[in-house]
């Protein structure tokens, strides 16, 4: 549904000085090479620090940023060869939300929805017979006459939705759509989200700095970093394994897992002699109903220390994390940990730390 192929954009740095060599003003490059498949139907999220080049990556895909280089494929259509006119056309079928929810302050809720209808000529009745629809989907028809002031930031959200849902979009990009928002008020836009998602069978992209966003909505998630999209996996995979250290830092924040600070001012990269390993465990499925730990101190005549422990559910998938000490000869260790991996346990040796005894 949506395709970026080796997308870059470039912004020129005001006052940046030229290079008088070549006579190039110096250029930001906010988005490298970005390549991206987001399938119909489904939700992806893509999550990074701030000045990753999130916003600009989601501008991009209705070209409210045109690309410096690369072709970007909305529902069949590439948008940058389209005429201006044939964008417009194109954008109807492309819905956008924002964190501040850029409502116009002098219509009330049902004028906000109705405004890209008129915009497109519609008729009164027919705008009518699109608006109340929206209105009961988003739960705001006792809200009809309101204006913005009155709205709490979820309610603002909401209408925000609705006007992006007017003109039947194929797609919706959420730009940081829940960031100004409490927690609480978070899970219920979320949760109109997936609604959304599943009722319409909306495809939706949001970028997001917040890993309760991906966890909760998401089926797929990519990583960007200074430009460069750097990961991309199932959302259940990425938080069972990142792949990369950004990966690994964005879920140790999120879960607050890690060893004590004390214990990882010991940790050291290589085995020694007289070391243990410290272990991160994932694992998901039968695993976590199945009582391996003990098994592990009787087959494998391994101890283990546990440090830390959660049980997460990312959507239908329950996952549990541990950072535990296995404590044992190094050949019972090794065993121990080839043990665990052969029951689909996902294993990170932390590293070493040099036994106490
Ligand atoms: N119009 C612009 N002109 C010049 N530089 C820009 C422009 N827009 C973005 N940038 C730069 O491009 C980089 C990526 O910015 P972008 O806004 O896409 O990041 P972001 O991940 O969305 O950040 P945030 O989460 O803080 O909004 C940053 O270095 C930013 O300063």
């Amino acid at each position: 549904m949506i395709t970026l192929r080796n997308v870059s954009k470039t912004y020129p740095i005001k006052g940046g000085h030229k290079d008088g060599a070549r006579g190039h003003v110096k250029v930001v490059e906010a988005l490298k090479n970005a390549n991206l498949h987001v399938p119909q139907g489904s939700i992806h999220g893509v999550i990074g620090l701030s000045g990753a080049g999130k916003s600009t990556l989601i501008r991009c895909v209705n070209l409210l940023e045109r690309p410096t280089s690369g072709s970007v494929t909305v529902d069949g259509q590439e948008m940058t060869r389209l005429s201006s006119a044939a964008l417009n056309q194109a954008r109807h079928r492309i819905g956008m939300i924002f964190q501040h929810f850029n409502l116009l302050t002098t219509r009330n809720v049902y004028d906000n929805i109705a405004l890209p209808l008129e915009l497109m000529g519609m008729k009164r009745a027919a705008i009518r017979e699109r608006v109340m629809p929206l209105l009961e989907l988003t739960g705001l028809t006792d809200k009809i006459s309101q204006y913005p002031a009155q709205l709490s930031g979820g309610q603002k959200q909401r209408v925000a939705i609705a006007r992006a849902l007017a003109s039947e979009p194929r797609v919706l990009l959420c730009d940081e759509a829940t960031s100004a928002l409490d927690p609480q008020t978070t899970g219920s836009i979320l949760e109109l989200l997936r609604d959304i998602n599943q009722k319409l069978g909306l495809t939706i992209l949001l970028i997001t700095h917040e890993m309760e966003v991906v966890k909760s909505i998401c089926h797929r998630v990519s990583l960007i970093s200074d430009g460069e999209l750097v990961e991309e996996a199932d959302v259940g995979d990425f938080f069972t394994a990142p792949g990369t250290q950004l990966g690994r830092e964005f879920l140790n924040d999120f879960l607050q897992l890690e060893p004590p600070k004390g214990l990882v001012e010991r940790l050291e990269a290589e085995p020694g002699e007289h070391t243990h390993p410290v272990v991160r465990l994932a694992f998901s499925g039968d695993a976590v109903s199945t009582p391996l730990i003990s098994r592990l101190a009787r087959d494998c005549e391994v101890d283990v220390s546990i440090l830390q422990a959660k049980v997460e559910s990312i959507q239908e998938r329950t996952l549990g994390l541990m950072i535990a000490e296995l404590l044992g000869p190094a050949e019972k260790t090794r065993q121990a940990i080839d043990f665990l991996e052969s029951h689909d346990l996902h294993v990170e040796v932390l590293g070493h730390v040099q036994r106490d005894d």
